[in-house]
């Protein structure tokens, strides 16, 4: 037990490390991760500003000037929070990092996505102990709240004055894992609306046939999104090329209304989680929400509590230099890359949305899908792997020649 503890290789404790600070929600300790990310600045030499997007909310930024400061820099992003656990459904301590026999770490945060943050900084550890300098400046940000809509973190920081300062040319942010031989990566991201559908009706006693109930509106709304819900699992069964990526997706997350047994309501509200993906007109796609409600009854309303409307993608073509620089490494790496829409959300969304360039990417292959999951592990070879991955594609992103429009 000691002789492998002390075999350890000491990018794996960092990341067993950062999987303990509990940086998880509803009350996040980001001031324990700005205090590790502080210790990780001093140690590679490499300076570290805070910038308070919100009250309480702080981007970290770590920067590494490159040769040629004036060109285009490259973005890691990696978020710093984690969603909440159902600690009685885990092996163990969600909190703890064990590592196990065969070196699978258990944690939250071990794919989601703490150890693309520690991979990151290992591969530019190497980099800087191995002497190396490259032309482009690359910047690491770590950012709050990525897990409750980015708002107060990406999504202030992208319109903060310090964003325009990093002069980004292309950016990194998370992925997900990949149970096969292949590494997935993210070119686009679908587009999370969460709408609230507020059905009123004629209220009275519960003995009678009231007309016009908000009930009966309700059952037509939820009625007309569920048969939707069908028709794209039927469209995604069915195709042989599609993932989860490419249909949209609808699942009823809340229903609210009532104050009692024997009272009709005078009000009913449901809420939906919508996933559009970036090929759909968003137009068209509200005006058919507008149809289901005017069918359902009179005086039903909508309210968005997120309507994301970019829909913006990544060049993952040949001619375009910064994937090319990526796939290309990837290539010499052997790594077989599968290109997708993100079926979720990231910050990357917020990057694209400014038109910049960003390819979502967390490098785990040979590993099932466990973000958000009870027992969420990480194979430490697979992390240790990931390192490697990045310490190539680093040289090869920073050192893309400078574009038209750069000086
Ligand atoms: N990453 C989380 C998700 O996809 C939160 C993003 S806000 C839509 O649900
Ligand atoms: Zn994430
Ligand atoms: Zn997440």
């Amino acid at each position: 037990m000691l002789l492998s503890k002390s075999r350890e290789d000491p990018a794996v404790s960092v990341f067993r490390e950062y999987i303990r600070l509990k940086t998880v929600h509803p009350e996040p300790d980001y001031d324990g991760a700005l205090k590790f990310l502080g210790r990780i600045s001093e140690e590679l030499g490499l300076p570290m500003k805070k910038i308070e997007v919100c009250p309480g909310r702080v981007v970290a930024i770590m920067t590494w000037t490159g040769t040629n400061p004036s060109l285009k820099s490259v973005l890691l992003n990696s978020h710093t929070d984690v969603v909440p656990v159902y600690q009685e459904q885990w092996k163990y301590d969600a909190f703890a990092a064990v590592k196990d026999a065969e070196g699978n770490i258990y944690g939250r945060g071990t794919q989601d996505m703490k150890c693309v943050t520690i991979q990151y900084i290992e591969a530019i550890r190497r980099l800087k102990a191995a002497g190396k300098r490259f032309p482009r400046t690359i910047h690491l940000t770590f950012v709050p709240d990525e897990e409750v809509g980015g708002h107060k973190g990406m999504e202030s920081f992208i319109n903060h004055p310090e964003f325009k300062k990093l002069n980004v040319g292309f950016a990194l942010d998370e992925g997900l894992a990949n149970p096969t031989e292949a590494f997935t990566v993210f070119y686009g991201e679908r587009n999370p609306w969460w709408i609230t559908i507020r059905c009123p009706g004629s209220p009275g006693h519960g003995s009678r046939f009231v007309e016009n109930t908000a009930a009966e509106k309700l059952r037509r709304i939820i009625n007309s999104f569920l048969a939707f819900r069908e028709r794209e699992k039927q469209r995604l069964d069915t195709s042989e090329c599609f993932t989860l990526g490419d249909v949209t997706t609808v699942n009823m997350t809340m229903v609210h209304g009532g104050v009692a047994y024997n009272v009709i309501p005078a009000e009913m509200d449901v809420s939906f989680d919508l996933r559009i993906p970036p090929t759909v007109d968003l137009q068209e796609f509200e005006e058919q929400i507008k149809a289901w409600c005017a069918e359902a009854g009179e005086g039903i309303t909508y309210e968005f509590a997120q309507k994301f409307m970019q829909q913006n993608t990544t060049s993952t073509e040949d001619n375009n230099p910064w994937w090319k620089a990526f796939s290309s490494t990837c290539k010499a790496l052997n790594m077989t890359l599968e290109k997708e829409i993100f079926p979720a959300a990231t910050d990357s969304r917020f990057i694209r949305a400014v038109g910049l360039p960003a390819i979502g990417f967390s490098p785990m292959n040979r590993t099932p899908i466990l973000l958000h999951d009870h027992n969420e592990f990480l194979n430490e070879e697979v992390f240790l792997r990931g390192i490697t991955v990045y310490e190539r594609l680093l040289p090869v992103l920073t050192a893309v020649p400078a574009q038209s429009g750069e000086e």
